[in-house]
């Protein structure tokens, strides 16, 4: 495809997703799906596509503040420099020039192509330009809300972890252990040259390098794989769901922990995947046809105090309520989260969360474990909800995340843990995974 093209296609992929109307993921899926017949959008104009509007979600407040000096619209100046950014990133580390001057045999050369003088001129400013000179949020390129909470949580882990969540995400996966062995899975990769390792934490992972396309391979039409993240294992892992047992998985979605929950159980017993989204579970079916378990049983629910719900109070041995959350510990995968998130959302999460955490208790039968989880990085979403829940349910005995996952022969289960080990904290930049939280109890 032409740069210049290719330059306008992301300007416009740009346009629309400043709109902030949808996620930024299904307004890039929808524009390749609308587009498809315009352009013929090869795997590199797809990645560069929607890496350049990544980087200009990751890197907002920087971009906005450089944009005024230049030229025509402005997500078109937005698009050039998340261009650029995606063009270095791709560039092998020890030949990516410092500056835009050294264009002739640079990674930019495609993208200064599709540039008029002016822009290219502009261009080179804008690289030349010492992160070290800018203002602190246009390095942080959070909003102001979200650094105090960031800050006071991990001190000087703060710019370590911005700089991890204004990156991308590794490609991690789950071999399905009902089906399948790791080192067999692993060994298939190898021969269909995808390099995968062993993830440090999780018994099911395996950590892709790159971005290959998994689809067309045999492991994953058959179940063998999925992707998910090694946070999302280790939360499926704590609830430690065994052979035979009644378990619910109270806000399943499309599943991703579900599977692994079902995987656990070896397909026996019985697992209930709970959604008020129906849609979400309709996404679940193929991948649980793909699967091979037979112990799943998906249920839209109407709200969390649901009928169904009631009829099966006291009776189940392990509830995992992975709640709806800010999304704000995966802003490598999704950056427009920090702008479409807000702290009056956050606070209506929470009331939220608190809700769905009192009804999913009632399930618990006694001696039965629940775990609360999300993807969250906040702690009135994380602490505050699991500290109130004991406080009113001194029914629930907290259990330690850190012995948990020590019984379970997680290596280092401790570092994954706050320092008392109560709660299991995963960050990006500690943890190569998204940000994580979850807290256990045991009925009494
Ligand atoms: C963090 S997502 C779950 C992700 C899923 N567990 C996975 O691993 O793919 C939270 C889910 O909670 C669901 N949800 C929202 N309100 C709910 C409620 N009152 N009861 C049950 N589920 C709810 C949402 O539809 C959403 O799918």
């Amino acid at each position: 495809m032409h740069p210049k093209a290719l330059l306008e296609a992301c300007t416009e992929l740009v346009r629309l997703t400043l709109k902030f109307d949808h996620p930024a993921d299904a307004v890039v899926s929808k524009f390749f799906r609308d587009y498809r017949k315009t352009y013929a959008f090869g795997p590199r104009e797809r990645a560069a596509l929607a890496e350049t509007t990544y980087n200009v979600l990751r890197n907002k407040l920087r971009f906005d503040h450089f944009a005024p000096s230049g030229s025509g619209p402005k997500e078109r100046r937005l698009a050039i420099l998340g261009f650029a950014q995606h063009l270095k990133d791709q560039a092998p580390a020890n030949n990516a020039p410092k500056s835009a001057k050294h264009a002739n045999n640079s990674p930019l050369d495609f993208l200064m192509s599709a540039l008029n003088k002016q822009e290219a001129a502009w261009l080179e400013a804008c690289e030349a330009v010492s992160p070290a000179d800018l203002m602190e949020r246009h390095r942080h390129n959070m909003p102001e809300w979200l650094v105090e909470p960031l800050k006071a949580q991990v001190g000087e882990g703060f710019w370590p972890l911005v700089e991890r969540l204004n990156g991308g995400a590794p490609l991690d996966l789950r071999v399905n252990t009902f089906t399948d062995k790791r080192a067999d899975v692993q060994h298939e990769l190898k021969l269909a040259g995808i390099k995968a390792v062993d993830t440090p934490f999780s018994p099911w992972g395996l950590r892709i390098e790159g971005k290959p396309a998994l689809s067309g391979l045999d492991a994953f039409s058959r179940g063998a794989i999925e992707v998910q993240d090694e946070g999302s294992q280790l939360l499926a892992l704590l609830l430690d769901a065994k052979r035979g047992e009644m378990v619910v998985d109270f806000c399943a979605g499309a599943g991703g922990k579900t599977l692994a929950i079902g995987a656990s159980m070896r397909s026996t017993g019985r697992l209930y995947a709970f959604d008020t989204s129906g849609h979400r579970l309709e996404s679940l079916k193929p991948r649980l046809a793909r699967s091979k378990l037979s112990n799943v049983h998906p249920s839209a629910i109407a709200h969390e105090r649901d009928e169904r719900v009631k009829r099966l109070s006291g009776k189940i041995d392990r509830v995992l309520v992975d709640a709806p959350c800010s999304g704000l510990g995966t802003l490598r995968r999704n950056p427009d989260l920090k702008w479409r998130q807000s702290p009056k959302a956050v606070q209506e999460l929470t009331n939220k969360q608190t809700s769905i955490l009192a009804s999913a208790a009632r399930l618990v039968k006694s001696g039965g474990r629940l775990v609360y989880a999300t993807c969250s990085v906040l702690p009135e979403e994380n602490e505050a909800i699991a500290q109130a829940f004991s406080a009113a349910h001194p029914n629930f005995v907290p259990l330690s995340a850190a012995d948990t996952l020590t019984e379970l022969k997680v290596a280092n289960a401790a570092s994954l843990c706050t320092t008392d080990g109560l709660y299991l904290r995963l960050w990006p930049h500690l943890h190569a995974t998204d940000g994580f939280f979850a807290a256990v109890w045991v009925a009494k």
